[in-house]
């Protein structure tokens, strides 16, 4: 029994940033996303009673042990849904910058969940296949679907309210989302550690979760009306929000480096020339540039031209879980 997915990566406007449950990846509040059309994992699941254990090459390469056991506790949920003990062979390939650090939980965990409940004949709904993924990760609950997504935090102890929908598909509004590949420094706390060290240090998180509601409302009457300018302004501005709650966490810690820095003040420059474009940041150095089409190869250049800008890479907005043959 096999099957093999391919999901996409996705970029959040507003944040997921803090679990209420920690075991079953329930989030403290709703966020939302793009899912972007240029970087994506595919991944192949073969289960058979010949395997005596899980097993995972990422890109080619054995995966450490923390991996492969993060791996199986997924794989358990799956097996637990399909009544069965049967290990698997996972092989996942992320088409991304990997230089950049780009290996994205979120599109890792949507394919493995799509592919791996494929594979064992579960007919999950896109609902069904998004509570599973979250499991994996928070933000793959999101890339199950195209376009842009809200993952909703639910309100149930059993999560069973706690997935994604898609607000609108990809082709719905073209939305230019630059991503900008700054030098990539020392390893920076993972978003899981870094979430979990704010949530439970940083006496800026409650103000956070305070706004967040309404930034969300806003930004879906944004996306409703088309209104790029108001989208911009909100995601710029929760991006900012999030990354200065871990600021005051204990010990503090952030992700920006000098280039970092670097493309904010140019994007903000440019915009006040006239040039409109917002950023956003997840818990990394690189930057998601948003603007309008007609202006991303002029971003581009702008952005390319920046000594401590590496790449620049154009995306648009992508589609949801697609299922390959061999
Ligand atoms: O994507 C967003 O909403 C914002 C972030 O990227 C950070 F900026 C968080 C992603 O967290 P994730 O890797 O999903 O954590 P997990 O549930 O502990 O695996």
């Amino acid at each position: 029994m096999e099957a093999i997915a391919r999901a996409h990566t996705n970029i959040a406007l507003i944040k997921y940033w803090g679990k209420r449950d920690s075991q079953l990846f329930l989030p403290m509040n709703s966020s939302l996303s793009i899912t972007l059309d240029h970087f994506y994992t595919e991944t192949k699941v073969q289960f058979s009673d010949q395997f005596e254990k899980d097993s995972l090459l990422l890109d080619g390469n054995q995966v450490t042990d923390n991996e492969i056991m993060k791996v199986t506790a997924f794989l358990n949920h799956v097996r637990n849904l399909a009544g069965t003990k049967t290990f698997a062979k996972v092989t996942s390939v992320n088409h991304v910058p990997t230089a950049a650090g780009f290996a994205s939980s979120a599109s890792g965990y949507a394919a493995l969940a799509a592919a791996a409940s494929k594979a064992l004949q579960l007919d999950l709904t896109g609902t069904e296949l998004s509570a599973l993924a979250r499991q994996g990760s928070g933000s793959a609950s999101r890339s199950i679907f195209g376009g842009f997504v809200e993952w909703q935090k639910g309100e149930k102890t059993d999560g069973t309210d706690s997935f994604a929908t898609q607000i609108i598909d990809e082709k719905a509004w073209d939305i230019s989302v630059l991503s900008v590949v700054v030098e990539a420094g020392p390893k920076s706390v993972s978003s899981r550690d870094g979430m979990q060290r704010t949530v439970d240090t940083s006496p800026f998180y409650e103000g956070w979760l305070a706004t967040l509601e309404e930034d969300l409302k806003r930004i879906k009457e944004a996306i409703k009306a088309r209104d790029f300018t108001k989208l911009g302004e909100i995601a710029e501005a929760n991006a900012l929000k999030m990354h200065a709650t871990m600021l005051g966490a204990k010990p503090p810690f952030f992700y920006w480096q000098s280039a970092t820095l670097d493309v904010m003040q140019k994007v903000m420059e440019l915009r006040q020339q006239g040039l409109e474009a917002y950023f956003t940041i997840d818990a990394g150095p690189n930057v998601k540039v948003l603007c309008e089409p007609m202006n991303e190869q002029m971003m581009k250049e702008k952005l390319a031209a920046l000594p401590s800008v590496r790449d620049v890479i154009v995306c648009h907005p992508g589609p949801g879980i697609q299922y390959l043959s061999e």
